[in-house]
């Protein structure tokens, strides 16, 4: 029997330090993440960032917390349980990191009769730190534990027409009545170091960005790349002109060149240039989630207000948007039908 397991990321069980710790544990020690040999992992992650960064991000998680737990998690679990109501076919929830994990996701579907599972990972567009490492992990648990079973990964999602036309719609009905000067497109950085290693030419991929819009392979793995093409893409489908968006990223680590621009000096940067009434997007992120709660709906406004601008709005993820559970649900039954796949 076909089965279906969704995978985001994961958050710690409660926004306590206690808590936090053991997952960011987790989460920093992948080598798809800090990708050093694991003696200098060990000193960076386990010597330098989680003495400190634990109580920092608690308080972070604080802010944002809800009564049912992390909004990442059980807004995971809402579009799951919509995504259920939709399919005859079993559908899991697992996440990379934390409690609610991988292993026990496909669990729940061997228990249902599931042997071939068709894993899909709640990432828009390809990075070897989100994608990649919840399909290497998903076919770890899968040698270990569940080797009868078959896996096919349905691809980064970032330029289906479907995908793109509910985004853009979410985005327009955000939108309205909204004065804006301009809209940010905010995507999740990572270091630029992780363009180049995930560069299967090996010298396509520059960084500056003189690469990414000239064809090539090496898009497919090309994290900068498919940001700027959604960003094409919504942008073309909402009709706005391109000198009224831009695309920068946040929630860097230090002593790192990250992806650029950084979106904390954007915030700054925007005011001085007369953008005043700022609308701000995160297409990375399918699920409202800390990155976007807090350092873009709370932090971000701060920044740019503080910095002279006015008015101010974050636009949500898709979360449980019905006409996204209707996509997610016809790619899925297309899969139970006849196998194939969203391009
Ligand atoms: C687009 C998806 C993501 C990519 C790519 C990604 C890369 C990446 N992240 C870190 C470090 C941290 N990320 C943190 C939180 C976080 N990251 C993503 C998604 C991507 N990360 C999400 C959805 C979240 C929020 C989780 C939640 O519970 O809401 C954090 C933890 C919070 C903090 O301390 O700031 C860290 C740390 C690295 C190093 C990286 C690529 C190398
Ligand atoms: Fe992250
Ligand atoms: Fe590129």
């Amino acid at each position: 029997m076909k089965g279906v397991l969704l995978v985001n990321l994961g958050s710690p069980d409660s926004p306590t330090p206690k808590d936090v710790k053991p997952y960011l544990d987790e989460f920093l020690m992948d080598e798809r993440v800090i990708d050093v040999p694991n003696w200098l992992r060990n000193i960076i992650v386990r010597g330098i960032i989680l003495r400190t960064r634990p109580k920092k991000s608690a308080e972070a998680y604080k802010k944002i917390w809800w009564e049912e737990g992390s909004p990442l998690v059980v807004i995971s679990e809402r579009f799951t349980d919509k995504v259920k109501e939709h399919t005859k076919m079993p559908v899991a929830l697992g996440m990379r990191y934390g409690s609610m994990t991988i292993k026990n996701g496909l669990q729940e579907l061997k228990d249902k009769g599931v042997d071939e599972v068709l894993l899909v990972p709640l990432y828009p567009q390809y990075a070897m730190s989100s994608f990649e490492t919840v399909v290497v992990k998903t076919m770890e648990e899968k040698e270990q534990h569940f080797p009868e079973m078959k896996i096919t990964t349905l691809q980064a999602f970032y330029k289906n027409e479907d995908y793109l036309k509910v985004l853009s719609n979410s985005i327009a009905k955000s939108l309205e009545g909204f004065n804006y000067d301009h809209i940010l497109f905010s995507y999740h950085g990572i270091p630029e170091r992780h363009i180049k290693k995930s560069d299967p030419t090996k010298f396509h991929c520059k960084i500056d960005g003189s690469c990414c819009a000239t064809n090539s392979v090496a898009h497919n793995t090309c994290y900068r790349h498919q940001c700027y093409e959604t960003t094409k893409r919504v942008t073309a489908l909402l009709g706005i002109p391109e000198d009224k968006i831009s695309v920068s990223f946040q929630s860097r680590l230090p002593n790192d060149p990250w992806l650029k621009p950084y979106t904390d000096f954007e915030f700054e940067r925007f005011p001085k240039e007369g953008k005043k009434n700022l609308a701000v997007i995160t297409p990375a992120f399918v699920a409202d989630c800390l990155e976007t709660l807090e350092e873009i709906a709370m932090e971000g406004k701060e920044q740019f207000t503080e910095a002279g601008g006015v008015e101010y709005k974050h636009i949500p993820c898709l979360n449980t948007d019905e006409n996204w559970v209707a996509v997610m649900a016809d790619w899925v039954n297309n899969w139970e039908k006849d196998g194939s796949l969203p391009s």
